[in-house]
């Protein structure tokens, strides 16, 4: 099951849970108030090969998500490993929404808080499925686990180009803020 928390300010390693002391976690409702982030939980397999079809197949027909394709990222799995994972971590927004699926593993992914700018990390453990929307500044980590195999989902043809902070005129920023009534340099 998912879960999230605010990070603490810390420049310890990135792999590490960073939480605050005393804890600040952040309940789902919260999540998807304050940062538009949707989350949904798909029954996965032991062995992360299989997974409930039908709740998924329901969220793909809702969504639109035409394209489908499978992540596995170790380092003897992932082609430039190294430079995949600082790629992740860098600050960036898409121009669409980014869907993950884990299957097997566990990871990282941190949001920024629209009015505080405060990140929040968000533990994704088999059968959570995460939905960022558009223009939401993020980055990506594995934990000190070292590995996540996760489903992506798109629609039409994918798109992953990260555009790296600062992003603040890219319209899917503007249309981020607007949608989430951020008035910004209020
Ligand atoms: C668990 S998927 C790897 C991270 C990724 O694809 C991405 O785009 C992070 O922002
Ligand atoms: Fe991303």
């Amino acid at each position: 099951m998912v879960s999230a928390w605010y990070m603490d300010k810390s420049d310890a390693d990135q792999r590490e849970d960073h939480r605050c002391n005393p804890d600040r976690p952040v309940r789902l409702e919260e999540l998807e108030k304050k940062t538009g982030v949707l989350y949904f939980t798909i029954p996965v397999s032991e062995d992360g090969s299989s997974y409930d079809e039908e709740k998924l197949n329901k969220i793909r027909k809702d969504r639109g998500y035409s394209y489908q394709d499978e992540v596995d990222i170790a380092r003897d799995t992932l082609p430039n490993y190294e430079e995949k994972l600082k790629h992740f971590f860098t600050e960036h927004i898409h121009s669409d929404e980014e869907i993950r699926l884990c299957v097997k593993g566990s990871g990282y992914f941190d949001v920024r808080e629209p009015n505080t700018d405060d990140w929040i990390r968000i533990q994704l453990v088999p059968g959570d499925m995460i939905i960022l929307p558009a223009g939401i500044y993020h980055r990506f980590t594995l934990d000190n686990k070292n590995y996540i195999k996760a489903l992506r989902f798109f629609v039409g043809e994918p798109v992953w180009t990260p555009i790296n902070r600062p992003a603040d005129e890219h319209p899917a920023r503007v249309d981020y803020l607007k949608n989430r009534n951020v008035k910004v340099g209020a």
